[in-house]
């Protein structure tokens, strides 16, 4: 048996196409069943659903061979245990610093102040201010980290943005790129030699439609 960890929503749309390229098809809806483990049209092959941010770990200790996370995501979790053989080219967005509208950010950074950042990427955000010599109290969020500068919970974000729409509807500004993110195929390190004779051609049906 091949097990794929996925996540809900985008990731699960997105990689529909690379499955079937792979001849892989889910007998059903993750956003229409409550089951967390899903068949598909091949008798050894299934999919489970987790958390984005959990798919790592599943990969990682080899509850599933195969799974794809974000970029985000994977360096957060550090990627031990993780084979990344492919960048996917979906779920496209980039991890940004914003700041409510009308905030001096650039002000406060020359003065040497002391800001409060509200992010769930704490380990990037930690890493992107130290390289700029910038002191910052981290504060963790796991959600909605556009309302945080709002209500005064924190001078800025770090956080993803694709259109933009989620900043504009919150009165708020993208100051600095941190980079670009896309998700990855990762696959477990033993797995994949275990089972490499069915693991080894399913990366190359997902790399043969990258970008189709
Ligand atoms: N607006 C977006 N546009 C494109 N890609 C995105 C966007 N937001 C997030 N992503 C990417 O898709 C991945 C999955 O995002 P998704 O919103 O499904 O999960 P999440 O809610 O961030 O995770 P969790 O459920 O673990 O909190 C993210 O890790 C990121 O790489
Ligand atoms: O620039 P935009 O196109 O508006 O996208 C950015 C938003 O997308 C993500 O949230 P998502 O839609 O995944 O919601 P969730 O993570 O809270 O489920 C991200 O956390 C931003 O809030």
């Amino acid at each position: 048996m091949i097990t794929i960890a996925l996540s809900k929503g985008r990731i699960f749309e997105e990689t529909l196409p690379l499955l079937a390229a792979a001849g892989v098809v889910p007998s059903e809806a993750p956003e229409s069943s409550r089951k967390l483990i899903i068949g598909t049209n091949r008798d050894d092959v299934r999919l489970i659903i987790v958390r984005a941010s959990d798919v790592p770990t599943y990969v990682q200790y080899g509850a599933a061979d195969l799974g794809v996370a974000g970029r985000d995501v994977l360096i957060e979790h550090g990627g031990a245990g993780l084979y990344q053989p492919l960048d996917l080219d979906i779920a496209k967005c980039r991890l940004m610093v914003a700041v409510q509208n009308g905030f001096d950010y650039d002000g406060a950074v020359k003065q040497g102040a002391r800001l409060r950042i509200a992010t769930k990427y704490t380990d990037q955000a930690r890493e992107h201010f130290a390289a700029k010599g910038v002191h910052v109290d981290l504060i963790k969020l796991y959600g909605s980290m556009e309302l945080a500068p709002l209500v005064g919970l924190a001078d800025a974000i770090v956080d993803l943005v694709s259109t933009g729409g989620t900043l504009k509807a919150n009165d708020l500004v993208a100051v600095e790129h941190i980079r670009d993110i896309s998700s990855r195929l990762i696959v477990n390190q033993a797995a994949l030699k275990l089972k490499e004779e069915r693991i080894q051609p399913m990366i190359e049906a997902f790399a043969g439609a990258i970008g189709r």
